[in-house]
């Protein structure tokens, strides 16, 4: 049985694990050929399709599963979130495919929400570079400024983390005026694409679905980022997100709609979980 992937490459109904060195530094990455969770595979996204009124089941489901992550994240030793955000961050650091990307989206981590930490990796991406020689350029940043309740988002530059106020959900954001008085650079309109975008998450599976917060924001924003890449032709970017083992669930557990927008990997605390074929490339 063939089935299509995001990228609409063909993907054996076979799975495969592979333990590889290739593309992390740190630890293993673990590269999986698996069934995508595009709109044709998946059951409730089937279901959806035919059956509008069955989205009210589906969104039901989802809160049910936020809940009940969000009470084991409440629960989780603060020694092991320490440590597992440590790890997490090494990896990013050190993998390819951060080391190699010259602009990203990154979320600001809210510890009241349980969110894995990012603070190492801005701060490494916002360092001053060195005056010894260091040739490499600084990353472009953007980060998330929600706009209002209908799942706008807006991606905008910052180059210091001071940058960042608390909005009324206590995480920190950019105004969209920078101290110079001048309007942030926004992603939608950069003449220049993204290469990675890291993403926050309540629980994830091994094949790419992604359960958010419920606000719709990222799903909105990632699928209008790909058709702005497509439009440009440009390469899309990475989706990885970013997840504690708590998080990661078994397949089928992980209720999904044709809006869900799945990602190409997953950075566990062990390692790297890859998704798709374009992530694969990307460690090549
Ligand atoms: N760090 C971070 N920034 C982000 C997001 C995120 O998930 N994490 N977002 C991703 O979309 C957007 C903001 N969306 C958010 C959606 C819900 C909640 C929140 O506090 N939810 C509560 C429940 C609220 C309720 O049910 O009434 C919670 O999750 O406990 C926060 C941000 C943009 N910025
Ligand atoms: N691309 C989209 N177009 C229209 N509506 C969308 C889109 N993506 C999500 N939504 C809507 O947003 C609401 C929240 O969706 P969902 O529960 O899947 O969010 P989530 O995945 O938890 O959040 P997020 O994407 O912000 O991480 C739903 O009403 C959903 O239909």
């Amino acid at each position: 049985m063939i089935l299509m992937s995001r990228r609409n490459q063909q993907v054996p109904y076979v799975v495969k694990l592979l333990m590889t060195q290739a593309c992390t530094l740190a630890s293993p990455t673990i590269f999986t050929t698996l069934r995508r969770p595009s709109p044709p595979c998946s059951a409730a996204m089937t279901a959806a399709a035919v059956d509008p009124s069955n989205l009210d089941s589906i969104f039901h489901q989802k809160k049910l599963l936020r809940n009940k992550v969000k009470k084991e994240l409440r629960q989780m030793d603060p020694t092991s979130r320490i440590q597992q955000d440590d790890a997490i961050q090494r990896v990013v650091l050190e993998a390819p495919w951060f080391k190699s990307c010259q602009r990203l989206c990154a979320y600001i981590s809210c510890a009241a929400l349980r969110e894995v930490d990012t603070s190492k990796i801005l701060a490494e991406i916002l360092k001053e570079p060195s005056k010894d020689g260091d040739s490499r350029m600084r990353k472009m940043l953007y980060v998330p400024r929600v706009e209002d309740k209908n799942r706008n988002m807006r991606m905008l530059h910052i180059s210091k983390i001071d940058d960042l106020i608390a909005n009324s959900m206590n995480i920190l954001e950019p105004h969209p005026v920078d101290a110079d008085g001048k309007e942030r650079e926004e992603v939608m309109s950069s003449k220049e694409p993204v290469d990675l975008f890291l993403l926050p998450g309540l629980a994830f599976d091994k094949s790419g679905r992604r359960l958010g917060r419920g606000g719709g924001y990222y799903d909105t924003f990632l699928e209008r980022y790909q058709e702005l890449a497509k439009r440009q032709n440009w390469k899309q970017p990475l989706l990885i997100a970013l997840s504690y083992s708590e998080q990661i669930m078994d397949e089928g557990v992980i209720p999904t709609t044709p809006n869900d927008v799945p990602i190409d990997a997953l950075v566990l605390p062990s390692g790297v979980i890859s998704m798709s074929e374009a992530f694969r490339q990307s460690c090549e």
